[in-house]
């Protein structure tokens, strides 16, 4: 069986010592209703980092430089929870233009990490959020 993996890349947006931006998806899409890091799909032979300028472009409006974009979270699903295989490439950033809004469905709103912790998320993104406040910590 040939599995085709689902690279998806996303984007804490951090502000301040402690509030990240997270995203609600949609209810009609898949994990609708949870909230995720901003972020989307990597499209085939683009680079990760230039996926996520271009997500967060289209998801929230916002102008983001590559050189800002630190890799800090990686977690994958082989499909035992996920409906297919999927790897997910967390990105923080601190700078950006532009000022966040929801330009493709669901709600956006800041939290402070206790605050993140306590989302429904998927999976993947419990991990994801730990990585990134481990990192946080001083
Ligand atoms: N963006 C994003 N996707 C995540 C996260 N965690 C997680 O499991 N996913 C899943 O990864 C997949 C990414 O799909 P997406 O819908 O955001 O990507 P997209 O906008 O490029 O795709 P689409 O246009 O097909 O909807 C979804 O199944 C989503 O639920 C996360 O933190 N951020």
């Amino acid at each position: 069986m040939s599995e085709h993996v689902v690279w998806v890349v996303a984007g804490a947006l951090v502000n301040g010592a402690d509030a990240c931006l997270m995203h609600r998806r949609p209810y009609e899409k898949h994990h609708g209703g949870l909230w995720e890091f901003p972020g989307g799909k990597v499209e085939d032979a683009e680079i990760p980092v230039k996926a996520l300028v271009r997500e967060l472009r289209e998801e929230l409006g916002i102008v983001v430089d590559p050189g800002d974009c630190e890799a800090v979270g990686f977690a994958e699903d082989a499909g035992e929870q996920s409906p297919f295989p999927i790897v997910i490439l967390l990105y923080r950033i601190h700078q950006w233009q532009g000022e966040p809004r929801a330009l493709e469905g669901g709600r956006i709103a800041w939290f402070a990490r206790a605050e993140v912790a306590e989302l429904d998320k998927p999976p993947l993104d419990r991990v994801l959020a730990a990585q990134l406040f481990e990192k946080l910590s001083p």
